[in-house]
């Protein structure tokens, strides 16, 4: 397969015509739409959003999308939306061992039969908070389109590539890279092997690059690295099976012809793919180990200035060269509430014990830090410029407290011991 074409640029006014001339120049919804189009709006802010937020895209489409069967209900075992759907949650720090991907001969599922959710908080009819799924695929999903009309999907893969339709246009999307699928936007996953990942999905306010501050106007995720898709349509005729997640359930409708069928589309609300790889990464070059918050990718902000919604920080490969410095993370405690997830390779406060496809979850003050190997590892090590390569963990860290789902807890994956990784933290206090 060639490589597809981007338009890059987080938040441009995007433009893309699959066809020459079906975009409208000038006006956004002519009396007669050019090649017989249907002209739709999808806005993913209200319609007053201040202007720097504000996000919104025409499609001009063979058939608008209210072209559709009945909903009716679809069970879904795994699927949980918002806090009221979590578990009570102990104060422990929980860790997960990655849950593996079913035999597509046995057990075939793809990408919307194989979420799982891990831990919930908000609630999506509120527009607050997030829930983290992990995906399980084996299979593509074919004549089968999915649409989240409960928030926004921040896809991380951690094993096997994805082929990303969405209405706007398709992505390629690899391990080391990320989706964005903006909340309402029809998409669906196709697969070329087995396929795991993360998913979080942010039911508040969109995600955007975090504001840089005396950085400057340089560096973390650079806006222009962010690719968009370009117009594509599908030509097969034949029906789709439509599912949607409304209101924390889903449900599913009959479509006679594809969703994927718009010719041209302007706008600043498209899906995203952005490689990690580019993350210009900011560290200490003089002494002590900095915030995480120096590696944000993307944020959804809450109603309080700086406690995030939701943050999506990412621990790639970096130089250390911090002196007189414990270099990896301090002990802590934090109000905010941290899931992490590894991709690839080891991360630093627990270089044996989390594994890529695995999981952690540091609640709000749940006390954490490096295992008593990282402690007295890193208590040790000479300080000399050293390079954590081949490494990518990230964390999803959000205000409100996570409750894990009755599937996190009894699924099988939850590790009883994690809590032992610091019982051999000595007191070694002489006076
Ligand atoms: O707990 C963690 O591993 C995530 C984390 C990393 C870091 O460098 C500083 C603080 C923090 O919460
Ligand atoms: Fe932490």
């Amino acid at each position: 397969m060639s490589p597809l074409q981007y338009q890059s640029g987080f938040g441009n006014e995007h433009a893309s015509e699959a066809h020459p001339g079906a975009l409208p120049v000038g006006r956004n919804s002519p009396q007669k739409v050019a090649l017989g189009l249907y002209a739709e709006l999808l806005s993913g802010t209200a319609f007053t959003a201040p202007r720097a937020e504000n996000l919104r895209t025409w499609m001009y489409r063979r058939r608008p999308s209210v072209v559709v069967g009945g909903y009716r209900p679809l069970e879904h075992r795994f699927l949980k939306s918002g806090a009221a759907e979590g578990q009570s949650v102990p104060p422990d720090p929980l860790r997960w061992a990655p849950t593996a991907i079913p035999d597509a001969s046995t057990e075939p599922l793809d990408f919307v039969d194989g979420l799982r959710t891990f831990a919930v908080n908000g609630d999506p009819d509120a527009q607050v908070g997030i829930a983290v799924h992990l995906y399980l695929a084996n299979r593509s999903m074919g004549r089968r389109a999915f649409v989240d009309a409960d928030g926004e999907l921040l896809i991380v893969p951690q094993q096997g590539a994805l082929r990303v339709t969405t209405e706007l246009g398709l992505l390629d999307v690899k391990p080391g890279e990320i989706a964005l699928i903006p909340r309402g936007l029809v998409f669906k996953i196709d697969v070329d092997g087995p396929a795991r990942g993360y998913v979080c999905e942010n039911h508040g306010a969109a995600f955007r690059l975090p504001e840089l501050g005396p950085i400057g106007s340089n560096g973390l995720a650079n806006p222009r690295d962010f690719l968009a898709p370009v117009a594509a349509y599908e030509a097969e005729e034949g029906a789709y099976e439509i599912v949607k997640k409304f209101g924390g359930r889903l449900w599913t409708a009959e479509q006679a012809h594809t969703p994927f069928n718009v010719v041209a589309w302007h706008g600043n609300l498209s899906p995203y793919k952005y490689d990690t790889a580019h993350f210009m990464t900011i560290g200490s070059i003089s002494f002590d180990h900095p915030d995480p918050s120096i590696f944000t990718v993307l944020t959804s902000p809450s109603d309080t200035e700086g406690w995030a919604n939701a943050d999506f920080v990412i621990f790639p490969p970096r130089w250390l060269v911090a002196e007189d410095t414990f270099r990896p993370p301090w002990y802590h405690r934090n109000v905010m509430s941290e899931f992490m997830g590894l991709v690839t390779g080891q991360y630093d406060a627990k270089p044996e014990g989390f594994k890529p496809g695995g999981a952690s979850l540091h609640n709000a003050m749940v006390p954490h830090g490096p295992d008593t190997e990282a402690f007295d590892k890193a208590s040790n090590a000479p300080l000399v410029p050293h390079k954590l390569d081949n490494t990518l963990a990230f964390m999803f860290e959000t205000r409100w407290r996570l409750r894990p789902t009755e599937f996190a807890l009894t699924g099988g994956a939850l590790e009883a011991t994690y809590a032992n990784c610091w019982a051999n933290l000595a007191d070694n206090f002489k006076n």
